[in-house]
């Protein structure tokens, strides 16, 4: 076991010597504590938010508040891992907008956003570098778009595909991010994508040719048992041990 990230800076030689990066999400303070005490290298807080902490039926209905509110709850829980903060749906529609609220989140907490989207946000991502914020691109399947797309598919399938995906990680390399996450995208061509880019590739569901791998914590440990995610290895239950502890409680005071 080597020794954790303490800044995003350190994620140039990992790509280049290893070892591979391991990312995890959290929401709240007990959690963000454990991961960080755990050695996790860099904690995401995502707009996966919505959906398994807030109930929501997908990530669109995520507001700026609530980000901030959670951003808040995992830096006081963190003393070394570098916080992640995702944008949420339509907080970063022009230049002016994305930063604006690229420095919410840092203020917050976070010490590097996230936005979802390719070519077509440049003029975002390059408003966020410029005032030098450390940015993560992310693309591939865009839980933001679920809607316009009507259900969460696999990308990179079709050559039409593939050379887009390469072309918005070329992008997205060549304005500076530290890192991109890349989401349900065909293992070949996100392996071809790490090995073209500079800057540190974090796939979920995109195989292990990444330069490291991000989970929903809640879908590593059980915690969401009513959506799991296809590539998520399940290594705890806590859903089960919640249940068995209540019921417990129950009977007991029942007497
Ligand atoms: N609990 C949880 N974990 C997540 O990873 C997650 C969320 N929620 N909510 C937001 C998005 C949605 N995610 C998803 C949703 C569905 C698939 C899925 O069904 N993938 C299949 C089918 C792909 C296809 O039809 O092309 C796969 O084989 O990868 C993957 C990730 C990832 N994100
Ligand atoms: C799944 C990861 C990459 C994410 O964006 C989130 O948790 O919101
Ligand atoms: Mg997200």
């Amino acid at each position: 076991m080597s020794t954790p990230l303490t800044s995003l800076s350190e994620l140039r030689e990992r790509k280049l010597n290893g070892p591979k990066v391991a990312v995890l999400t959290a929401y709240d303070y007990p959690t963000a504590r454990l991961l960080d005490e755990a050695e996790v290298d860099l904690i995401l807080v995502g707009d996966s938010l919505g959906m398994v902490v807030l109930g929501l039926p997908d990530t669109v209905g995520v507001t700026m508040d609530m980000m901030v509110h959670h951003i808040a709850a995992v830096r006081r829980g963190v003393k070394r891992a570098p916080i992640i903060g995702d944008l949420p749906f339509h907080s970063y529609q022009t230049p002016e907008e994305a930063l604006a609220n690229a420095r919410r989140l840092m203020e917050a907490g976070a010490d590097a956003v996230k936005l979802e989207g390719g070519t077509a946000f440049i003029p975002q991502v390059r408003a966020i570098i410029d005032a030098n914020i450390p940015f993560v691109g992310h693309i591939g399947m865009l839980p933001q778009s679920v809607r316009e797309e009507g259900g969460y598919k696999k990308k990179g399938k079709t050559p039409e595909q593939a050379d887009k995906l390469i072309a918005d990680a070329l992008s997205l390399d060549e304005a500076g991010a530290v890192a991109m996450v890349l989401e349900s995208v065909v293992a070949d061509v996100a392996t071809e994508i790490t090995r073209r880019v500079k800057s540190s590739t974090i796939g979920i569901g995109a195989g292990s040719g990444t330069d490291g791998q991000v989970l929903v914590t809640p879908d590593l440990v059980g915690g969401f048992p009513w959506f799991r995610p296809p590539f998520a290895k399940v290594r705890a239950d806590i859903a089960a041990e919640i249940t068995r502890a209540a019921r417990e409680y129950v009977v007991e005071c029942r007497g």
